[in-house]
């Protein structure tokens, strides 16, 4: 039997009469890559919220590891090993790229240990760090200020800051939005590594369909708040629910293909 890492049961949260999310209820196994997919609106990023800390549900239950956690606060869910990629607005502009992720990979380390062994820990620091730039395809630019990096590296450098606190699991809402096209495949090679390296298990939401279906494991798909179907990337293809709500004829060619990925060729 597969360990199931998160789980929520019966999730929801109203904002004044408007119900976002509705009754939902997953479990991600660890190691699993799972993906949140459904049209505006559909209650992906309230759902994403109430995992990560950010928000509380009005109702029902999240489970990390076997251990409830509703409702806990942000820096809570870091320290379990909740990671949630940041957002550019919480890089440190006057910093460098190195000294953002090595804050990013301190922040979860806890002071426990001895004085004499700082140097020893700081040397840990810089070696996760190291190893998350190096992943995101950063190295060389360590030097270079957050501030002063195109918009496509400050979208690696979030994913670089979330790897270096070294989430036992992985909370990537949109990572591709606001890239421009020519960048986004390389960001989607990078996701696919993470995925391929059998180390994290990633929740995804994302709006591009391509590299939702060649990368999940497990899909669900939210429609007005509420899960309107679950299952692998060839089961969601070919469940006419999913065709009908949300898809529709913009999809349907990619969803015969489901492992291929369509990379973007309007570079
Ligand atoms: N803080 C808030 N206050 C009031 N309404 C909100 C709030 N956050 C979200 N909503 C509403 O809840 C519903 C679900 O929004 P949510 O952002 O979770 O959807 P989504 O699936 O992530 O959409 P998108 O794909 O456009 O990001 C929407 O009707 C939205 O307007």
């Amino acid at each position: 039997m597969p360990n199931v890492l998160l789980k929520t049961e019966h999730l929801s949260r109203s904002f004044g009469g408007l119900q976002a999310v509705r009754d939902v209820s997953i479990a991600v196994e660890e190691g699993s890559f799972h993906s949140v997919i459904g049209p505006n609106g559909a209650g992906k990023t309230t759902f994403f919220n109430m995992i990560s800390g950010a928000i509380k549900p009005s109702s029902g239950k999240v489970f990390f590891a076997g251990n409830e956690i509703t409702g806990l606060p942000l820096h809570r869910m870091i320290h379990l090993g909740i990671g949630r990629a940041y957002q550019i607005t919480s890089l440190f502009p006057s910093l460098s790229v190195a000294e953002n992720v090595r804050l990013a990979a301190q922040a979860r380390g806890r002071d426990t240990f001895k004085f004499w062994q700082h140097s020893d820990r700081f040397e840990r620091y810089h070696e996760r760090a190291q190893a998350a730039l190096k992943l995101v395809g950063l190295r060389g630019v360590e030097q270079v200020l957050a501030s002063a990096l195109p918009h496509g590296d400050k979208r690696k450098l979030e994913l670089a800051l979330l790897l270096a606190s070294e989430p036992r699991l992985l909370l990537l809402d949109e990572p591709t939005a606001g890239m421009a096209a020519n960048q986004v495949p390389e960001l989607i090679e990078i996701i696919q590594q993470l995925r391929q390296s059998g180390q994290h298990t990633i929740i995804l939401v994302e709006h591009r369909m391509d590299v939702v279906m060649s990368i999940s494991d497990q899909i669900t798909v939210m429609h007005g708040g509420s899960v309107l179907a679950e299952g692998t990337p060839q089961a969601i293809a070919a469940d006419p629910r999913v065709q009908q709500a949300y898809l529709g004829e913009l999809y349907d060619d990619v969803l015969t293909q489901p492992h291929e990925v369509a990379h973007d060729t309007n570079s």
